[in-house]
């Protein structure tokens, strides 16, 4: 994990944005992190130590924000990248998981052939917040075949349910959180 010092830096670079997107949420805005290239480059590297740490071979994004944090890590792990995206806006064939959201549902897609048996599979996301991404990326995972290697996020939000969401379908996988708030 990364020192305290990290995760100070880290921290000082994630803007609260109050009332965003709707009243009563308070925002976790990372652009400011993404654009200091010191305070990306350390998360970036702690993202690598718990790739290695997880064995993992292949990184798995969720759209959007994972996307930007994953990509980084998979060229310097020297792994694959692969990513689950919104429903509709992957070409090929694809697995598709619904899930539930605070208010609705909503649903994400993997192609198909880029998970299959014998992968050790990371997770990477920006924020953890109820879980419900998280959960039905794991989902999407262990349909193609392949293992759960663990869950990385730069920031879980503590006084949501997330990680108690996500335990079953974790199983012996570790969820690790550089922050949390
Ligand atoms: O734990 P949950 O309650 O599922 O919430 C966490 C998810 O919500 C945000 O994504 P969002 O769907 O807002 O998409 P974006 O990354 O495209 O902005 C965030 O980047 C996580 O993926
Ligand atoms: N409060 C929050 N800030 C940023 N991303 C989120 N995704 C879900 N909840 C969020």
């Amino acid at each position: 994990m990364p020192s305290e010092d990290v995760r100070e830096l880290l921290l000082s670079r994630i803007k609260d944005v109050p009332d965003y997107p709707k009243p009563g949420v308070m925002f976790k805005d990372i652009t400011p992190l993404l654009a200091d290239p010191k305070a990306f480059a350390a998360l970036t590297d702690a993202l690598v130590e718990l790739a290695v740490r997880y064995g993992a071979t292949k990184i798995v994004g969720l759209e959007a924000r994972g996307f930007i944090l994953a990509a980084p890590v998979a060229v310097q792990a020297g792994i694959g990248f692969v990513p689950v995206r919104k429903a509709g806006k992957l070409p090929g064939a694809t697995l598709a998981q619904s899930y539930e959201l605070e208010y609705g549902t909503a649903e994400i897609e993997v192609h198909a052939e880029d998970l299959a048996a014998g992968d050790r599979v990371m997770v990477i996301d920006d924020v953890l917040a109820t879980g419900g991404t998280a959960e039905a990326s794991l989902s999407l995972i262990r349909r193609a075949g392949a293992e759960v290697a663990g869950v990385a996020v730069l920031m879980e939000l503590s006084f949501l349910p997330g990680r108690l969401r996500l335990a079953d379908a974790l199983g012996a996988a570790p969820l690790d959180a550089l922050i949390v708030v």
